[in-house]
Formats: structure tokens, C-alpha cells, sequence
């Protein structure tokens, strides 16, 4: 280890790396309401999360709306000068991709439900709590920076401007990406990106948004892997009034708010039969009705999905529906793994460490040393291009030195040489796999710089749980699955993924 290293920092703790969740500074959000009250609370509750500005009425609103550049804004339903609606309607001529939250006195006025109809972002009932607000308004600028930060398409060193973000790729595979987002970006037809984890399918998505006809509309991003089931339902096609308890009015979804524009479902293996076939409905016939509803309404949405599930396979185990896969699977664009690509690890090092320089100020640090880049292009990348940025950037926070060297690196990229450099395969894990062994673990990792602690933590713990509930049914493995309460298909993919032996893990046989 480098001595001067040591002397600065005999007692490496891992430092926070800032958040650096959006793309620009800070983002801007706009709230327009007549009550003073609520102009200094919002002001206050956002502060942390965007400059704020308000206006007192609905004119005062639109000329700063017209005058900035806003991220968000927060609307009152009923000001003194205009109708919440009409002021809706102008800021969507103005901009049909800024997010509109509207602030009602009732749960869900008629008009929110009307705005969003027309696609406002949502609606949020007064009195405020300051949470759910801020949490609202932080989901609005993410839904924001993912429609309009531009994803600009390099296999050169062109610099993506000031606010943009840059698609990196020389590889053929990659070439053979970007050829395919340009083919397909301006059919309107349904398509399908799949890759692991981290390899760019939410980028992808984007620049697919971004050179379609559909670009001056609304861009929706749903996680179909973060709701439950019935939640999904409701996220996607809304609900009536009473359709479930906790339904309290009509719920306006995303395919009807959508409607004109593009729809992002992330994570499309991860849907329950039912939702598959309400999907696989908007997508034949562009129908469906809300939850709890027998009026059918008809959408004009284009559908971008993505998923890192193995399809095919799930379809044979009869998780999937074959008529959906088919119906997804038109236009394909796949993601290859980095350690498929390392041709693309030099200009993504540079690219990233550009970036890192700049955020954390550190305008003389050179680089990575010969050797160091050599590890870095020899890792094989589990997490793909996020953990490679995390890597650059915990790197380059962490440096004291002018170039980062191999002592600089996390573990899991030194190790690999020593322990295991098979494609796609994870570093051993010292701990034993009882469940005492979780904060060894998250203490190696911490001590060891890992920019990778929440995944390999959780990895942990699944394989933990999935072998005990296998033990406790002998090896059985559609009882396993009922009693964790996934899929058959699901619990396949996971006893894979994390190498799960039913002899030496499970004890059977
Ligand atoms: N080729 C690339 N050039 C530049 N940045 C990239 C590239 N690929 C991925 N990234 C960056 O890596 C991170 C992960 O990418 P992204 O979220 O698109 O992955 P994903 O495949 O959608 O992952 P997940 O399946 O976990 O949602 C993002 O910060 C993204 O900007």
C-alpha cells in the first residue's frame, strides 16, 4: 500500500458519496398558490430537494413558467384568478413534459381526476404533510429529467453539452445498438429491451422517446417490479371508486394519462397473469377497462418495455404468457453485458471520471495508472455499467492522490485476478451462508470500499432465505415457492443466479 496513502488516512472509512441523482445542480419546481401558508411551507419542505419559486396567482404563475425553466410544478386546483384545469391547459401548450402536481382541498376533486386525465403527474390533498410531498415532488423531477435530459448517441468523444448525458459504445455490439435505436425510434410499434442489470435499458428507452415522433409527448415510467400485483393493476389502468377497500374515488392510470404519448414498463417479467392480459389487451386492440370498471376506454400509447428476466424460459414454465412475449418481442433490442463489451471500459473510464472530476472538484487528478486501467478492463463487471460508475466515482471521491493506482480499488476488482475471473461469475464470498454471516459481510464490504453493498447484501439474504425455506421441504421446490410466496418460475431463476446446490447448499439427496 502506498505509504503516503496511509499516512493521510490510517483509518479508511468509506466516505458518503454525495447523491448525485439528477443531471443538473439542482432542479426547479414552481408552486402557484393564493395562500401565503402554503407558498412559505412548500417553499420550506422542497428546499432539500430543488429551488423552489411561487406565485400567488394563476398569472403571476405562467409568466415565471415562461420566464424559467422548471422541473415541476405544484399547482393549487382553484386560485382566484383562473380555473386549476385552465391553468393546466396552458402550461400543457406551453410544455406538454413539465410534470403538474395539483394540491386539492377534496381526497380527488373532479378536476384532478380530469387533469389527469389529460396527463397531469398527479394530485396530492391538502392539509400538506411534508413527506408524502416532498416524496410526490421528487418522483415529478425524476419523471421530468428522464423525459427531457437529452441521451445523445457517441462513438466518438463528442462531449454531450452542459446538461445532457452521453450513450457510450464503440464496440460492434454496441454499433449494432445504436443502428437498431435509429431504425425502429421513429415506427410506432412496441419494443422490447432486454439486457442485464445496469447494462443501459432505461438509456435506451429514453433515446428511443427522444427520436420518435412522439417527443414533444408525455414519457411515463412504470417499475412493474416495485408494485404488487393488484397495486400494478391500478397503477397502470386506474380504478373506480369501491373497486377494492382503500379505493376511495376514481384513480386515473397511466395508460389513460398517457395517452398521445410513450410508456415505459420496466421490469415486464415481473407481472402477474392477470395484468399480462390486460397488457396484452391494450397492446392488440389499444382497450382496456380501470379496475372495478365496465367501461372500456381506448388509449394511443406507444409501449417501450424492458426486462433482465429470461423470458423464454418463464413462458415454458408457464409464468409467462406466450401471446405477450410474441406481441413484445416484434422489435428486440439487446443489451450485452459489459464483460461482453470491454472493448467500451476505456471510454467509459473516461467519460465517467470526466464527470466525477467535475462534481467532486478535482480537476488535477490524471487518471487511472496502466495498471489499474489493465484491472479494470480484466474485471468481469457483475453490475455492468452502473457498478462501473459507482466504482469511477467512489474512486475519484476517495483519492488523495494524482493518479488512482490498484491500491485505490475496491476488492472485488483487485481480487478477481487471485479468486475467480470466470465471465459473469461472483467473487467468493468469505462468510458462511447462516444468517449470522450478514454483518460480517456489510462489514467487509464496508472496509473494503464496495460500491456494491446493497445488492451483494440482499444477495445474501435471498440465497439465505430461498435455502433455508428449500431445506424445510426436503428440496421441494414448487412447495418452496408457494411458502416464499413467488413463482415456481421466479425461484428457478433465483436457485441459478445464486448457484443454489440442492446437494452441498440444501443437504439433499
Ligand atoms: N453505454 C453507456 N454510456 C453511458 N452511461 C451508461 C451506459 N450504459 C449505462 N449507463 C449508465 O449506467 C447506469 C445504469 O443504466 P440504466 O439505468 O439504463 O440500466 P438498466 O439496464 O435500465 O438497469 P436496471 O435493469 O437495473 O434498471 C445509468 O447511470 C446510465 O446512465
Amino acid at each position: 500500500m502506498d505509504d503516503r496513502v496511509a499516512t493521510l488516512n490510517p483509518n479508511p472509512q468509506p466516505t458518503p458519496i454525495p447523491k448525485s441523482k439528477w443531471s443538473k445542480p439542482m432542479p426547479s419546481v414552481l408552486v402557484i398558490d393564493d395562500d401565503r401558508a402554503i407558498l412559505a411551507l412548500t417553499e420550506k419542505a422542497l428546499s432539500t430537494i430543488a429551488d423552489v419559486e411561487t406565485a400567488a396567482t394563476a398569472k403571476e404563475g405562467l409568466e415565471k413558467l415562461r420566464a424559467g425553466a422548471f422541473d415541476t410544478v405544484l399547482l393549487d386546483i382553484q386560485l382566484p384568478d383562473q380555473n386549476g384545469l385552465a391553468v393546466y391547459c396552458e402550461i400543457r401548450e406551453y410544455d406538454r413534459r413539465i410534470p403538474v402536481v395539483f394540491m386539492t382541498v377534496e381526497a380527488a376533486s373532479s378536476t384532478a381526476i380530469e387533469a389527469m386525465q389529460l396527463g397531469a403527474f398527479d394530485y396530492i390533498g391538502k392539509p400538506l404533510s411534508v413527506e408524502p410531498l416532498r416524496d410526490l415532488i421528487e418522483k415529478a423531477i425524476e419523471q421530468r429529467q428522464i423525459s427531457s435530459v437529452p441521451v445523445a448517441i457517441s462513438a466518438d468523444d463528442k462531449s454531450p453539452g452542459e446538461s445532457g448525458e452521453l450513450f457510450i459504445g464503440r464496440s460492434p455490439a454496441m454499433l449494432s445498438v445504436f443502428k437498431a435505436i435509429g431504425k425502429v425510434s421513429k415506427q410506432d410499434v412496441p419494443i422490447l429491451i432486454r439486457g442485464e442489470s445496469g447494462t443501459g435499458k432505461e438509456l435506451v428507452a429514453r433515446a428511443l422517446y427522444q427520436y420518435s415522433h412522439r417527443s414533444d409527448e408525455i414519457f411515463l415510467a412504470v417499475n412493474c417490479a416495485a408494485l404488487p400485483d393488484n397495486l400494478l393493476e391500478s397503477e397502470l389502468f386506474g380504478h373506480e371508486k369501491g373497486a377494492f377497500t382503500g379505493a376511495e374515488s376514481r384513480r386515473i392510470g397511466k395508460f389513460e394519462q398517457c395517452n398521445g404519448g410513450t410508456l415505459f414498463l420496466d421490469e415486464i417479467g415481473d407481472m402477474a397473469p392477470s395484468v399480462q392480459a390486460k397488457v396484452l389487451r391494450v397492446l392488440q386492440e389499444q382497450r382496456f377497462e380501470r379496475v372495478g370498471g365496465n367501461k372500456e376506454l381506448t388509449t394511443d400509447v406507444r409501449i417501450i418495455a424492458a426486462t433482465n428476466r429470461p423470458l423464454e424460459q418463464m413462458v415454458a414454465d408457464g409464468d409467462y404468457r406466450e401471446d405477450l412475449l410474441y406481441r413484445l418481442n416484434g422489435v428486440t433490442i439487446e443489451l450485452p453485458p459489459l464483460r461482453e463489451r470491454l472493448s467500451d471500459v476505456p471510454a467509459l473510464v473516461q467519460f465517467f471520471m470526466a464527470q466525477a472530476k467535475k462534481e467532486f472538484n478535482k480537476p488535477d487528478l490524471e487518471g487511472l495508472s496502466p495498471e489499474a486501467a489493465e484491472l479494470f478492463e480484466g474485471y468481469h463487471w457483475p453490475g455492468n455499467v452502473r457498478q462501473l460508475r459507482a466504482v469511477i466515482r467512489r474512486c475519484v471521491l476517495d483519492t488523495v492522490m494524482p493518479v488512482i493506482t490498484p491500491d485505490g480499488l475496491p476488492k472485488e476488482i483487485t481480487r478477481i485476478k487471485a479468486v475467480d475471473n470466470a465471465p459473469g461469475g461472483a467473487p467468493a464470498s468469505p462468510e458462511t451462508l447462516d444468517g449470522a454471516g450478514l454483518p460480517q459481510l456489510v462489514k467487509r464490504l464496508l472496509a473494503e470500499k464496495s460500491t456494491d453493498v446493497y445488492a451483494e447484501a440482499t444477495q445474501y439474504m435471498e440465497k439465505y432465505v430461498i435455502t433455508e425455506v428449500l431445506k424445510s421441504t426436503g428440496g421441494n421446490q414448487s412447495q418452496a415457492a408457494e411458502i416464499l410466496g413467488i413463482t415456481r418460475g421466479k425461484l428457478r431463476d433465483r436457485i441459478t443466479t445464486f448457484d443454489i446446490s440442492l446437494t452441498s447448499n440444501v443437504q439433499i439427496g
